[in-house]
């Protein structure tokens, strides 16, 4: 009888989405990574026999990430991606193959007039968008921006809400606070041509002002984080009168390494992707009409 051969086979847990938070005083340092882990050795059995037994589970690779995460912490992806898989060829038997790859998402620092340095701006540009209507009468002038990803790694809280049978959310008293922001904002330009705003100054400083919100904001939760950008928007452009957001709550959750004999003093973070909780509202002006939609993708 023919037996089919086994070729070229590895295995191991990808994506394993961590934050490590730094934090010397007031000043908060963070990395971001999603690290795929990849392992190749005496894999012949598990695939022919059904046989563990040299099989170091792909969950362990996760939490070998976390781990080392809290106890090397991660000067560089590359040094990283050396501590591990050094790790799994030289502890293993089984393992003679160990490949990391890493991608590090960079962030930079919100540069802001208040107190700490625990606040977060992905690199990168966010995209603006502009939607202008004319019917002939009236014109209507509506900015935004997406993929505006901010995070504050203190300074936020959640509890003291409502309970009931199903909820299992533990209160928090210093969690991150990230989202992706997306917003619209709407002009109250009548259409003088002696009365147009400076568009770009006011989309330079619209963002200075929701991003000096979201890091100075000590935040109870993140629809109070939202009201505040908002707030701050309409108080300081006089030529804006209507601003939505829809923010996505990126939870962050801290990863229990006690199993390991480690203590997690808030320094590592489970970045998860889905679900997120979706926080959205309309902050006015006093007085003025609601008139952006409030699906923003429809705009
Ligand atoms: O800022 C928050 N607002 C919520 O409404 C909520 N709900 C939840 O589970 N976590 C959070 N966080």
């Amino acid at each position: 009888m023919t037996r089919a051969t086994l070729g070229q086979n590895q295995y191991g847990k990808a994506e394993t989405r961590v934050v490590r938070v730094v934090r010397d005083g007031a000043t908060h340092h963070i990395k971001d990574l999603n690290v795929s882990v990849s392992l190749s050795g005496d894999m012949g059995e598990v695939h022919y026999s059904g046989s563990n037994a040299s099989v170091l589970p792909t969950d362990t690779t996760k939490n070998t990430v976390y781990a080392f995460a809290k106890e090397y912490g991660v000067d560089s992806a590359e040094q990283f991606g050396i501590h591990l898989a050094r790790h799994f060829v030289t502890s293993q038997e089984t393992i003679h193959q160990a490949r990391v790859r890493i991608e590090e998402f960079a962030w930079e620092r919100i540069e802001h007039g208040g107190e700490g340095e625990h606040s977060f701006v992905r690199k990168g540009q966010e995209t603006r968008l502009a939607q202008v209507t004319f019917d002939g009468v009236s014109w209507e002038v509506v900015s935004g921006l997406k993929d505006l990803t901010v995070l504050n790694s203190t300074n936020s809280e959640f509890w003291g809400y409502v309970k009931d049978e199903y909820t299992t959310l533990p209160e928090a008293y210093d969690r991150i606070l990230a989202t992706d922001v997306a917003a619209r904002w709407r002009f109250n330009w009548s259409g003088e041509e002696g009365e147009l705003p400076d568009w770009q100054e006011s989309y330079a400083q619209t963002k200075r002002h929701i991003l000096e919100a979201f890091a100075e904001t000590y935040s109870l939760s993140l629809q109070q984080t939202l009201y505040a950008m908002g707030a701050r928007v309409v108080e300081h452009r006089p030529e804006i009168d209507e601003i939505r957001f829809s923010l996505p709550n990126k939870h962050h959750f801290l990863v229990d390494l006690k199993p390991f004999g480690l203590k997690n003093d808030n320094e590592v973070y489970f970045a998860a992707d889905r679900p997120y909780g979706l926080i959205e509202a309309t902050i006015l002006r006093d007085g003025a009409e609601a008139r952006i939609p409030v699906d923003l993708t429809n705009l």
